[in-house]
């Protein structure tokens, strides 16, 4: 498997592009409609979120596999109460200070008028609340995992309960239960491959050789091989007293020849545009 990063300008994927840029619109959606994953990273302030907001529909609706982070999953769950709740006008108070609708808030306890030293950062804990879930099985672990975090604003609890009704799970919170840090896709009805998305950052403890959990099983399933993936690490040992097993390295895997390359969107280095340009998001293809 030959994987390729495309890196797409989120702004032309809004409908005003469609007249004000048609060309790059008309480039820019034919990047996510060729993209065997879609990837929509951090970011801070409104520019390209609707862009954003579109290509985490597309990636639901198309049962393309899909990962957000922090800000990646906080435009998926809008996007799920606009379109599946019916929740029109549901945005981030970050992009709308006025909504009517927020599904996603200042954290409650910060003052919006300060913004030096504000975030909530570091290593935090994320309470898992299903072993069944995705992130469960892929970071190998029943209770909790410990991620790094950079960001102001959280998924409103108090949409928590309707979003968990209509199938958005908040299969990991914080310590509290009232931070929601993972959300994936109920595997029932909805069927989709791999729609997972953190409020934490994976990519701060993810190493070469070491990937982290999140984007192993987000690359595998754009490859389509995640449940091959998943189900041979869930055959037993032979033996009681076999060595453990180690973490698959990717030849295991049938990633051998991985080639990621980076398309640069407006202004973004690869780097830069993952730790929140507010204008990119990645996408992969995959070509066996
Ligand atoms: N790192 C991020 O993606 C931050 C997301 C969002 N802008 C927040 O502050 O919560």
């Amino acid at each position: 498997m030959k994987l390729q990063l495309d890196w797409v300008e989120v702004q032309y994927l809004e409908r005003e592009a469609k007249e004000t840029d048609a060309a790059k619109y008309e480039t820019s959606w034919q990047q996510v409609r060729a993209a065997d994953g879609v990837l929509v990273p951090g970011g801070f302030g409104n520019r390209g979120v609707e862009g954003k907001i579109l290509a985490a529909q597309y990636a639901r609706e198309h049962k393309v596999p899909y990962l957000g982070i922090c800000l990646g999953m906080q435009v998926a769950v809008i996007e799920f109460a606009r379109n599946v709740l019916g929740v029109k006008d549901a945005d981030s108070t970050e992009f709308n200070p006025g909504t009517p609708n927020p599904a996603v808030v200042f954290m409650p306890e910060i003052s919006t008028k300060h913004m030096g030293g504000t975030m909530r950062l570091g290593g935090r804990r994320t309470v898992l609340q299903s072993i069944s879930c995705l992130t469960a099985k892929l970071y190998q672990k029943e209770q909790y995992i410990d991620e790094r975090h950079r960001h102001r604003y959280e998924v409103n609890p108090e949409m928590v309960p309707q979003l968990e009704a209509a199938g958005l799970m908040f299969v990991g919170k914080d310590e509290t239960g009232e931070r929601m840090e993972v959300v994936e896709l109920q595997e029932n009805p909805s069927g989709h491959p791999f729609y997972a998305a953190a409020q934490f950052h994976p990519e701060f403890k993810s190493r070469p050789g070491r990937a982290s959990p999140l984007f192993l099983g987000f690359i595998l399933a754009s490859g389509k091989r995640l449940n091959s993936y998943l189900t041979s690490r869930a055959t037993p040992q032979p033996s009681p007293h076999s060595t453990p097993v180690k973490p698959s390295p990717a030849t295991s895997l049938g990633l051998e020849g991985l080639n990621l390359s980076a398309i640069g969107g407006s202004g973004s280095s690869s780097s830069g545009a993952a730790a929140g340009s507010g204008a990119s998001q990645a996408l992969f293809k995959g070509s066996s």
